[in-house]
């Protein structure tokens, strides 16, 4: 596989390709060790001794942190990227005061309503390199009772000889593209990183990264981030348009929704669904069926956390009430096959799969829920390309990873008889299940009482 981890994660049923899920409290022991890590684990897959990390996140509970580490590791320096602001930005220093070993960096948000969603942990060893890309915040509510995604590099070695941007890189320029990104912080802490990953040989990468970059990017910047990125990836190196024809959907999972437009043809299923819909050659019209994964309110109130789990869903009313249309396009959340239906989903995934759910053309982990903030929105008759926060995702594509077009579904009987496929590990059943006539969308500023929660809560909120 694509990891030298330890044995302990690595009971395979299937290559992961470096895909994990975080574990889940409470599940039977099968549905925690195959594939899914802790915090802990994550900080002990190399016997390797770290010598420093860097954690890119929304929200950093620094105490809890640095608990997570290695006792003989908790002296490490330690940069902690955020996007705080104001109360919230004094009251990280504080916590951060405590500690010698971290450094703070503020990432700028200079555009309303930005955010730094982008979730990355960089970790130094003395034998190498590992980066991971994953979706959970640094706080215990995140790690134990949701569905989170987490991808895992393997442990780059140092590269011979001095560093080099050019050097060591792969044929998805991981590593040129990573350190694009990085570059856009602007930021003295970050170009030290950016040292350490020249000095490591990257050529083993095999996964594109899709980052979000806040401003409004000009002439051919605009490729650089958000979709506008991925239609390049996938107009470069995507699947044959002969096998994925506009028939095949376009699965969109997120915990998340802004505001998308009064006209679906707009941004959603025009500018937005035609990069997401591209395939080799040519960027299909917005023809491809879409499929979007959110939760319903029983699958919130159903959830191991109950009605509280919608506190990470936040999807206002002010929203939604602009946006009926959505209602078109909505699966519930499902996903008996890793015993997560009641983790409620953190994870934010985006997917090409075929019409008879067989078969997954490209599969993409990633911060960024379905907003034109994370993903960039065209401006001024498509001359700028406006993105408001930081976002940073893995694509997984087939032809990369495995020798094969596409990758399979996990557990799908029916297999097409000439093709040994490769499964994906998709985190969440196929076929979709779509909303009832009689579910309502999660909207976590309104009253839910028509039904308790496990916990025999009802939901109203402030
Ligand atoms: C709307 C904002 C304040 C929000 C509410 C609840 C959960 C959030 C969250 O989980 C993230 C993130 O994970 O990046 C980011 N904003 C989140």
């Amino acid at each position: 596989t694509q990891n030298n981890l330890t044995p302990k994660v690595m009971k395979e049923s299937h290559p992961s390709f470096g895909f994990y899920l975080t574990k889940v409290k409470g599940l039977a022991p099968e549905y925690n060790q195959h594939s899914a890590l802790d915090l802990k684990d994550i900080f002990s897959l190399t016997k390797a001794k770290l010598k420093a990390s860097a954690q890119f996140n929304y929200m950093t509970d620094i105490p809890w942190l640095m608990k997570q580490y290695p006792a003989e590791y908790r002296s490490c320096p330690l940069l902690i990227v955020h996007g705080e602001q104001r109360g919230s930005k004094s009251a990280l220093e504080k916590a951060a005061s405590v500690f010698p070993n971290i450094t703070l960096c503020n990432a700028k948000l200079e555009i309303m309503y930005g955010t730094h969603h982008t979730k990355m942990m960089l970790l130094l060893y003395d034998s190498g390199l590992r980066i991971v890309i994953h979706t959970a915040n640094l706080i215990e509510n995140d790690w134990f009772q949701k569905t989170q995604g987490i991808w895992i590099s393997p442990l780059f070695p140092s590269l011979l000889g001095e560093q080099s941007a050019h050097r060591g890189n792969s044929a998805t320029n991981f590593k040129g593209d990573l350190l694009e990104y990085l570059s856009f912080y602007n930021r003295p802490d970050i170009d030290e990183w950016c040292k350490h990953i020249k000095g490591h040989d990257l050529s083993n990468s095999s996964v594109f990264l899709i980052g979000s970059i806040p401003g409004r990017h000009l002439a051919e910047r605009k490729t650089s981030f958000g979709h506008l990125k991925l239609r390049k990836v996938l107009n470069l190196h995507g699947p044959e348009k002969s096998l994925v024809t506009s028939s095949w959907p376009l699965i969109g999972q997120f915990s998340s929704i802004g505001s998308l437009g009064t006209d679906q043809n707009q941004w959603l299923c025009g500018e937005w669904l035609a990069s997401l819909g591209t395939v080799k050659g040519c960027s299909l019209t917005s023809k491809t069926p879409l499929q979007l994964v959110f939760p319903t309110v029983n699958n919130v109130r159903e959830s191991l956390e109950g009605y509280p789990a919608g506190t990470s869903l936040p999807y206002s009313i002010n929203v939604a009430k602009k946006q009926p249309y959505l209602r078109n396009f909505l699966y519930q959340w499902k996903s008996d096959r890793l015993s997560r239906s009641h983790a409620s989903p953190h994870i934010k995934t985006y997917l090409r799969v075929s019409p008879d759910n067989s078969s997954v053309a490209w599969f993409l982990l990633t911060s960024a829920n379905l907003s034109k903030a994370a993903w960039g929105v065209l401006e001024k008759n498509g001359s700028q390309f406006m993105i408001r926060s930081y976002e940073l995702g893995v694509l997984f594509m087939p032809q990369y990873l495995v020798s094969r077009k596409v990758f399979g579904v996990p557990e799908v009987k029916e297999r097409k008889a000439n093709m040994e496929t490769i499964s994906f590990p998709v985190p969440y059943d196929i076929p979709l299940i779509p909303y009832s006539n009689k579910d309502e969308i999660w909207i976590w500023d309104i009253p839910h009482i028509k039904a308790p929660d496990r916990h025999g809560n009802k939901w109203c909120p402030p």
